[in-house]
């Protein structure tokens, strides 16, 4: 007989205080969770309806307070951090702690039933020293955002009642979103060794998820993850059968390290595929240009057209920046994909070197596997 094992949690802690400040100078009341403190962000939506401890862990919510337009978030709890896949990665998340500064929600589930949690979101969250604020129509939230765009905002817990305007003065003082440079905070300060296949793939860690990890390794190869800053000589002393430019946090331009190594990826043919922000850099080495969107693409139901076979996939999808539709005509790639949307660039091909690049993540981790088959491309290109 099968036997399901369903374990329940309640949250235990006593009601905070909670405020939501904005840049434009909009205060919104909610209920405190998580820790107390006050952090300062860009604050951003994702639409996505499940995945949270995925999203909270992507490095790429580095220095963005996360607001979720689900109405019911918590509910299957949080699974254990200390389960590991056979590389000893962490099987439900994608970096070692939470990487977002903040959560906004409409309501939190009090009561997790799931057959892997371990705690509650309130409880991780109080762990990790993340502050949440729940009772938030987020779904109005997200329309403020559509209408004026991402902005900084305070979010502030307390077990006391919060001075407003002190907290304003500080949010006009934080550093904004746009300048803050993330690279030390989130790459690996030494290699990584996964595997002790022949051929090795070498990951440019800018903030990947463990996802991305976890997909090179499935496509059989030994994976060596390195700084973001690595040079192309020290990467080529791997013998790599190829290179993935992870994604990662903030403007692509903050990553000029990056874009000169991959200058010489592309110059000397190593097959590549970047990945988010590692699409973005791809880009700005090949000679297109990136921008800011208004309030970019988060979610796990991004229809993006593939244009070689006129074949439409659902994306998961976390990006602030992108490729300027106009600058590819004079620069080195073809359009691969295109957001059905807002016909936005979700996908790059060099003209002529092995070199291609998403702007989805088809690594999932939330979201749909529909676009695992371009990790399969890097396999052909790397075997061509
Ligand atoms: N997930 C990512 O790699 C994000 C890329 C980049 N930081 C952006 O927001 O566009």
């Amino acid at each position: 007989m099968l036997r399901v094992t369903i374990s329940t949690k309640k949250s235990t802690h006593a009601k905070k205080f909670g405020k939501l400040i904005f840049d434009d100078g909009t205060v919104l009341d909610g209920e405190g969770f998580g820790y107390s403190t006050t952090v300062f962000g860009e604050i951003v939506f994702n639409t996505g309806m499940v995945g949270y401890t995925e999203a909270l862990t992507d490095p790429s919510y580095k220095g963005q307070i996360l607001t979720l337009t689900y109405p019911l978030v918590g509910n299957y709890g949080v699974p254990d951090p200390e389960v590991k896949d056979d590389d000893g990665i962490p099987k439900y998340f994608e970096a070692n702690e939470i990487q977002a500064r903040g959560l906004v929600i409409h309501e939190l589930s009090h009561t997790a039933s799931h057959w892997n949690l371990s705690m509650t979101l309130d409880e991780w969250m109080y762990n990790e020293k993340i502050p949440g604020i729940a009772e938030i129509d987020t779904r109005a939230l997200t329309k403020k955002l559509r209408t004026s765009g991402v902005m900084m905002a305070a979010l502030v817990v307390s077990d006391t009642e919060i001075d407003v305007e002190a907290v304003k003065k500080q949010l006009s003082e934080a550093t904004n979103y746009n300048s803050e440079q993330f690279m030390d905070a989130v790459s690996t300060k030494e290699e990584k060794v996964y595997g002790n296949e022949e051929q090795t793939v070498v990951v440019i860690d800018t903030g990947a998820k463990f996802a991305i990890i976890r997909n090179v390794r499935e496509l059989g190869y030994k994976v060596v993850v390195v700084p973001w800053n690595t040079s192309y000589e020290k990467i080529m002393s791997y013998n790599p059968k190829g290179i993935v430019l992870s994604s990662g946090p903030g403007d692509p331009q903050n990553c000029p390290a990056t874009i000169e190594t991959t200058k010489k990826l592309i110059e000397n043919n190593i097959p590549t595929l970047g990945i988010c922000l590692g699409a973005q850099i791809i880009g700005i080495a090949g000679n297109t240009e990136t921008y800011k969107l208004k309030y970019g693409h988060r979610g796990q139901n991004k229809p993006c057209v593939n244009l070689e076979t006129n074949q439409v996939y659902v994306t998961s999808q976390n990006h602030g920046y992108g490729i300027k539709p106009e600058s590819l005509e004079k620069s080195d790639f073809n359009l691969w994909f295109t957001n059905a949307d807002d016909k936005t660039v979700e996908g790059i091909k060099h003209k002529t070197k092995r070199c291609i690049a998403v702007q989805f993540h088809p690594e999932a981790a939330p979201g749909p596997f529909d676009c695992k088959y371009v990790f399969e491309e890097l396999k052909e290109l790397m075997e061509k």
